[in-house]
């Protein structure tokens, strides 16, 4: 293996420390406690374990957390009614409503009724607009987590060639707009893409978000290339024991580690640099309602 790990573990809980002093300057000097709401509807593996990680670090960052769970079959109009309740309540400086919502709810419509300035996630038409162009906005977590990564490990991203595969609009969409921000020439790839090996093989920068477990193999990866995987994919593990699991990328670690410059393992990648993200945008979210200066470096 010849790649660098690039250690999200490690740089999230650095992320984490600058949240926590921040919060504790908000308090000591203007008695504000930054406040973050998540609302749950109905149950989803995914969602839990990123639920369960989230309320833990709100609160060691000395924030409040406040967790709604509503019933699997809650109807849109109390869904929005709630929404409407957090995003008039003060002590609430961030909402979150975790996607994938069920069926019979209008996930466009009930994301886009959440207060912009509010909007942590960064899903709001207003939000994905001033990104797109350029302005000040609130920027989604797990791209703006994998942009930190990569500053830090390269510094400058000016003219290099990044390939993000995958095009929804919580990951591979405002990731593509953020490497164009950082000038890469960017190409966003995805399910009808033609010859994905060879788009994959221009890629200085690599970002997979694709939710197909170890679908990148290490001959898609341009040596020395830098390699972001977002997916979170639960795969059976029998050699763990009966009916166990474990957690795999959307790039085969083994053979990509052996040809990349530097990779992010799954997991201990970008999935704690997420949910760091999630805190900072909810400080940055309070200063700018209490018209007080941002923290630095913890925004795009
Ligand atoms: N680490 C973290 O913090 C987070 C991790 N995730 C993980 O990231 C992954 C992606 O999530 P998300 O963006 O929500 O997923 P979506 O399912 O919304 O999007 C997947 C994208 O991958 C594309 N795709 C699917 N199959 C192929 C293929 N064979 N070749 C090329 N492209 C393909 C799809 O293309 P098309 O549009 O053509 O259908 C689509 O654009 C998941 O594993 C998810 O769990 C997600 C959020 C946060
Ligand atoms: N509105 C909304 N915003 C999201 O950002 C959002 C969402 N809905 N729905 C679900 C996905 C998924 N997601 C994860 C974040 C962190 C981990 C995470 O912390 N992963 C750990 C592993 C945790 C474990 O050990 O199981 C890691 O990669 O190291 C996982 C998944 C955010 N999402």
């Amino acid at each position: 293996m010849s790649a660098t790990i690039i250690d999200g573990k490690a740089f999230a809980a650095k992320v984490r420390e600058q949240v926590a002093a921040h919060v504790a300057r908000l308090k000591d000097e203007h008695g504000i406690t930054p406040g973050l709401a998540v609302v749950l509807v109905g149950e989803d593996p995914a969602s839990e374990v990123y639920v369960r990680n989230k309320g833990k670090q709100t609160l060691e960052a000395g924030m409040n957390s406040f967790e709604h769970k509503l019933a699997a079959d809650t109807s849109e109009a109390d869904l929005l009614a709630l929404i409407d309740q957090l995003n008039t309540d003060p002590a609430v400086h961030g909402i979150l409503v975790q996607l994938p919502l069920p069926g019979h709810l209008n996930s466009d419509l009930v994301i886009n009724s959440i207060d912009p300035a509010k909007d942590v996630d960064g899903f709001h038409i207003s939000n994905v607009g001033l990104l797109g162009t350029g302005q000040k906005s609130m920027v989604p977590c797990t791209p703006l987590g994998c942009l930190m990564m990569l500053r830090d490990h390269l510094g400058s991203l000016s003219g290099l060639n990044a390939v993000v595969v995958g095009r929804s609009n919580i990951v591979g969409k405002p990731m593509a707009q953020l490497l164009l921000g950082d000038s890469c020439t960017v190409t966003i790839a995805h399910s009808r893409t033609k010859d994905l090996a060879e788009v994959c093989r221009r890629a200085d920068i690599l970002v997979a978000a694709v939710g197909r477990p170890e679908m990148i193999p290490g001959d898609w990866v341009k040596p020395g290339a830098t390699v972001i995987d977002v997916g979170i994919n639960r795969i059976p593990a029998p050699e763990k024991g009966e009916g166990k699991h474990r957690l795999v990328g959307d790039v085969e670690f083994a053979s990509a580690a052996e040809v990349a410059g530097a990779i992010t393992p799954v997991p201990g990648g970008v999935g704690p640099m997420t949910i760091a993200c999630l805190l900072a945008n909810t400080v940055t979210a309070c200063c700018r309602a209490n018209a007080l200066p941002e923290p630095e470096g913890l925004t795009a």
